[in-house]
């Protein structure tokens, strides 16, 4: 398998915090991996996400994509990478197809082509009706449907996912999760952080648990499963490793 991230030794201290997000963390993906971030509450997932689709810088380490600098090649590989992100990224008056047509044009596509993919991937959600109607009317699950298409209407070649089933129901959950698997079919590396342990154990074929911004353990889901005495789930595993103390820091 080919190597598509190398994290090496990365750490970031947002200004003013006396905090590590990420505390000199190495890390390696290889292509075709489906793999899960996982961890407590202001762990690190957020930041390590962000920091590898190029939205916040590092404090330091290097971070390379398919062999490329992030710090020489940042352009080119921002091209290349699909970005879901927690939060919302959607204008609320504009219609599902506008928003779309918009975050599509922003990869340069060309119009016909970008038309024809939005009516596909609408279609593959089960949005066609309502391509017509403003975001601001959509439930939470149709935005997050939304959301998801807007990050891989270009096809990256890696997908980034900070939890994108947080909040959607079980049936919004399910066309998710079938057009996240179809697309690693097709080749894309995804990488996604969770806190629903019990999807990522089904869905990842390698995770990391992150703890104050180092990562704890790697590896697949089964044997990290197997290495734990007595644990049946991933869910055993993350308390095991993590504790059961209540992560606040303010
Ligand atoms: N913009 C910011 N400025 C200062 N500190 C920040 C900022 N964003 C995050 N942090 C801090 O960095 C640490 C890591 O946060 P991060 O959001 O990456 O964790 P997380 O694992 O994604 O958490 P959660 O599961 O709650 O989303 C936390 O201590 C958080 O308070």
């Amino acid at each position: 398998m080919e190597e598509i991230i190398r994290i090496h030794q990365l750490s970031k201290r947002y200004p003013g915090s006396d905090r590590y997000a990420l505390n000199n963390l190495s890390l390696s993906v290889w292509k075709g991996e489906i793999f899960g971030l996982l961890g407590p509450n202001g762990a690190g997932k957020t930041t390590l996400i962000s920091t590898l689709c190029g939205m916040i810088k590092p404090t330091s380490g290097e971070l390379f994509f398919n062999g490329l600098n992030y710090r020489l090649h940042r352009r080119k590989i921002q091209r290349q990478i699909g970005v879901v992100p927690q939060e919302y990224a959607l204008y609320p008056t504009l219609t599902a197809a506008e928003n779309l047509y918009y975050f599509g044009s922003l990869y340069g596509l060309s119009s016909a082509d970008l038309k024809r993919r939005i009516a596909d991937g609408l279609d593959r959600v089960g949005l066609t009706e309502f391509a017509g109607k403003n975001i601001n009317t959509f439930s939470g699950g149709m935005k997050r449907r939304v959301n998801l298409l807007a990050g891989i209407l270009h096809r990256p070649d890696v997908l980034f996912l900070d939890e994108p089933t947080v909040g959607v129901d079980v049936h919004s959950k399910e066309v998710i999760m079938a057009l996240l698997h179809e697309l690693n079919e097709q080749g894309t590396t995804i990488i996604y952080s969770s806190h629903h342990l019990n999807e990522a154990q089904h869905f990842c074929t390698k995770i990391a648990i992150i703890d104050d911004g180092k990562i704890v353990v790697e590896g697949e889901p089964r044997h990290l499963i197997r290495a734990v005495s007595g644990a049946t789930t991933l869910e055993n595993v993350f308390i095991h490793l993590t504790g059961s103390q209540l992560r606040d820091y303010a």
